[in-house]
């Protein structure tokens, strides 16, 4: 049955995780391609220490200064490009390094292509370390930290995009872990060496200017193993990335702080921050294994600070840069391989040992400014790196890690029976369970302290006791001298009484010395104790490791074997293919040769046809050049007498028009004499005619008039006639009216009395009535004459207009 691994919440079967073996014979990252270091011939050659190279912009203060740019990148080439000017002559240099990242290359770039896959080899188990390299102010911090964007940036995931190498390996390791799934425990360090101190970055400490001054430093400690670790230096574990950003604020704060407090330049101190991953994992037999990879980000001081020639810099500077020094000298003896490499000259060299000649993988990005002020730093810098390109290193994928190592209570192991046995004959390591592992560790660290601790002691007590043996040397030579004395001049009681004193306070002494001796000597046995117990653990650890590497070296061996065998039968197999691809290749080449006559044949038939298709049209052409030219002679001649028809036809227009101008006038002139006398003679006749025409009107008017008058005078008796015989008709009609108005008025009066008598009768009834018919009859009578008079002046009002209109007629006739 498959056992199950539980992570986060997600089951995965230990198929799943990577499995060591499958991860031999990676490529080297790099285009060089001169790296496989997972075989065992790559690892006894040794692979060259990767060095890139990475040039910033010129800054705002060098634009406005007009500073010139001295230094050209070419990427794909990977070249740089210094140009010097020494007595006028223009000296180019040219220097090729593994990566060339010029002024506008980014930060992604740099992770992507140098750094990315440096990670996947630490998750992987290797140890590796990245150097930024320079002169102050060319960017080592920012291409390790990045710019000031990352320093406002708060942990809440998104990079700006000026972020540096360390936060995108954190962030990368996390992913890959997570994506993985897999167990794994992640430490960092972060430590700083000034002044050939070290300071723990990473330790709780106060930071007092007074406490700090006075504080002990922080010692190297040899590890028996031929390397060193930092006594005391705090390991944190880490579980997100937030943890580390959190941590490596932490980390600036204190630096910043303690560069105000004690006055340091940090131009001048050197940072490592190293990230340590424990990731559990499972080998071919299903056991847990633990592999191990770390990874230095180391950020120099200014290069600056060491002299060209690599001389030690001026006394008034101090030892602030022994480290840097050093490292240039480990580098050039690396380089020549000189026999005595003086790794143990300053603390950086000898904390970083490994990554220089050692198992560790590395790679150095040395920054440089473009400007011609930089110049000849730049040129310090390129010729340093350009040296370290030649430093082999021999990478070792160090952890296949079961660990073996007998522990004493409290590290307890429990192991699986069936794993211990499989461990003892497989002698491939041991597992190791992750919090006893860690427990392990934390107590070798203890006991690591508590022997400096000791030594320390020891040390003291030594010096002790050589300035008792001094005390007692000088008090026996004392004694001996008072002897002689004694002997010599028979001295007398109180000086004999004296040597007793002395002899007294001598033999106190001695016992002293014996006591101390005594504590001395307890204090050798703990050290022998611990030294013996230490000794043994690293003889068992030694053992274990052996065991481990010879169980590696016969899985290369069989790799080896296998690779042979492959390499065998493939070699038969492309033998055969070359064969047969030879073969091909032949019949190839004789149809081709055919299919080549065949078309030469072709080609030059089609030339032939070509060449007569030409002539022709050659010839064709020439017939209408010909052609041309004679429609052109024409043409011209023809435009010729066309343009002299032209003028011709103007002059006669000209002529035509001044002629007809001349008629006109002489027209107009004749036209206006004519008119004048026309008009004279016609106002003549009309004179005439209208005075005999007025004559006639006059004669006719008058005639009319007479009628019209005789017609008048007439009609006006007639009128006059009937107007008399109106007045007459009315008269008797008035008069008429008169006398039946008379006559009416009687009768009503008649009417009057006999209603009177017979109201008297009726009693007033009737009367009523009688009254109403009186008025009625009265109504009557008058409307009839109203009636009547109305129509006698109707009568004559008609009788007067025609009268008038008459009378109009005739005068308008008469006018
Ligand atoms: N490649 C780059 N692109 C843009 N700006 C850069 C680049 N490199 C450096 N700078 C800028 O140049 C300035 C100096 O850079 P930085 O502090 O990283 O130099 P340094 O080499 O670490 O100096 P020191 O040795 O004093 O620590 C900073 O303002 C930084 O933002």
């Amino acid at each position: 049955m498959e056992s199950l691994q539980r992570r986060g919440g997600v089951l995965i079967s230990p198929s799943q995780a990577p499995r060591i073996s499958e991860k031999f014979g990676r490529e080297n990252r790099f285009a060089d391609g001169n790296v496989h270091f997972g075989s065992k011939l790559d690892k006894e050659k040794g692979v060259n220490i990767q060095v890139v190279l990475r040039c910033r912009p010129l800054n705002d203060e060098e634009v406005n200064l007009r500073m010139p740019a001295v230094v050209t990148c070419n990427e794909l080439r990977r070249e740089v490009l210094a140009i010097q000017n020494i007595a006028n002559k223009q000296i180019d240099k040219t220097f090729v390094f593994d990566k060339v990242f010029g002024p506008n290359s980014n930060q992604v770039d740099l992770f992507d292509q140098c750094v990315s896959p440096i990670v996947d080899e630490v998750l992987e188990g290797f140890n590796c370390t990245i150097f930024a390299y320079g002169q102050t102010g060319t960017g080592k911090t920012y291409t390790m930290e990045g710019g000031k964007k990352t320093k406002l940036f708060r942990k809440n995931g998104e990079f700006p995009d000026d972020a540096g190498v360390i936060p995108r390996v954190v962030r990368q390791i996390f992913d890959e872990l997570e994506a993985q799934c897999v167990d794994y425990v992640m430490k960092v360090t972060f430590l700083e060496i000034y002044n050939e101190e070290i300071t723990d970055l990473l330790a709780q400490d106060e930071l007092k200017s007074s406490d700090y001054k006075s504080k002990k430093p922080i010692a190297l400690m040899e590890d028996g193993k031929g390397g060193v670790f930092v006594r005391g230096l705090e390991e944190e574990i880490v579980r997100s990335p937030a943890e580390i950003y959190m941590t490596l604020e932490k980390c600036s704060a204190k630096r910043r702080s303690a560069e105000t407090l004690l006055n340091k330049q940090s131009s001048r101190s050197h940072s490592i921050f190293s990230i340590t991953t424990h990731i559990k994992e499972f080998n071919s037999a299903g056991e847990e294994m633990i592999k191990i990879g770390k990874l230095n980000m180391v950020d120099l001081a200014g290069s600056e600070n060491v002299s060209k020639s690599g001389s030690r810099e001026s006394k008034g500077r101090g030892e602030i840069n022994k480290s840097l020094f050093t490292l240039g000298r480990v580098i050039n003896a690396l380089v020549e391989h000189s026999g005595h490499v003086p790794y143990r000259d300053s603390k950086l060299t000898r904390l970083l040992r490994d990554s220089l000649g050692g198992k560790t993988k590395t790679c150095i990005i040395a920054t440089i400014s473009p400007c011609i002020h930089c110049l000849e730093e730049t040129l310090s810098t390129l010729e340093y790196a350009n040296r370290a390109k030649n430093i082999k290193n021999k990478p070792e994928h160090v952890v296949v890690n079961r660990s073996l190592v007998p522990c004493k209570q409290p590290y307890e192991i429990h192991f699986t029976t069936s794993a211990e046995v499989n461990a003892a004959r497989e002698k491939n390591g041991i597992y190791r369970p992750k919090d006893l592992f860690l427990q392990e560790e934390a107590e070798k660290k203890a006991m690591a302290e508590r022997l400096a601790l000791t030594e320390l002691e020891l040390e003291s007590k030594i010096k002790q006791l050589f300035r008792l043996q001094e005390l007692h040397n000088s008090e026996q030579h004392l004694s001996a001298e008072l002897t002689e004395k004694l002997d010599n001049a028979q001295i007398t009681q109180q000086l004999y009484l004296l040597h007793k004193i002395v002899s007294n306070s001598m033999v106190q002494q001695e016992n002293q010395l014996k006591e101390m001796e005594e504590e001395m000597q307890s204090f050798a046995n703990a050290k022998a104790m611990a030294t013996k117990e230490l000794r043994s653990w690293v003889e068992k650890l030694n053992a274990f490791y052996s065991s481990g590497i010879t169980s590696l070296d016969g899985l290369a061996g069989e790799l080896d074997q296998s690779s042979r065998l492959t390499f065998g039968k493939l070699y038969s197999q492309v033998l055969t293919h070359f064969t047969s691809l030879e073969d091909c290749f032949k019949s190839v080449a004789l149809d081709a040769n055919k299919l080549l006559s065949e078309l030469q044949n072709g080609l030059s038939n089609q030339e032939f046809n070509l060449n007569a298709l030409a002539r022709l049209q050659r010839e064709g052409h020439l017939r209408t050049v010909e052609a041309t030219r004679s429609i052109s002679k024409v043409t011209t001649s023809f435009f010729q007498t066309f343009d002299l028809h032209v003028s011709n036809l103007s002059k006669i227009l000209e002529e035509i028009q001044t002629t007809q101008y001349q008629q006109l006038g002489d027209l107009e002139r004749k036209f206006e004499e004519c008119a004048a006398n026309e008009e004279r003679q016609v106002l003549e006749k009309v004179a005439d005619m209208l005075s005999s025409s007025n004559a006639r009107k006059k004669k006719l008017v008058q005639t009319a008039v007479d009628t019209l008058r005789g017609s008048t005078a007439d009609r006006t008796s007639y009128l006059q006639r009937e107007m008399s015989i109106a007045q007459d008709l009315t008269a008797s009609v008035k008069e008429q009216l008169e006398l039946y108005k008379e006559e009416t008025e009687r009768h009503c009066l008649d009417d009057s009395t006999a209603e009177e008598s017979e109201r008297c009768c009726l009693e007033g009834l009737k009367r009523w009535n009688g009254m109403e018919v009186n008025q009625l009859l009265r109504a009557n009578l008058s409307s009839a004459a109203t009636t009547a008079l109305e129509e006698v002046d109707d009568w004559n009002k008609t009788l007067h207009s025609s009268l008038d209109s008459e009378l109009l007629f005739l005068l308008s006739c008469s006018n």
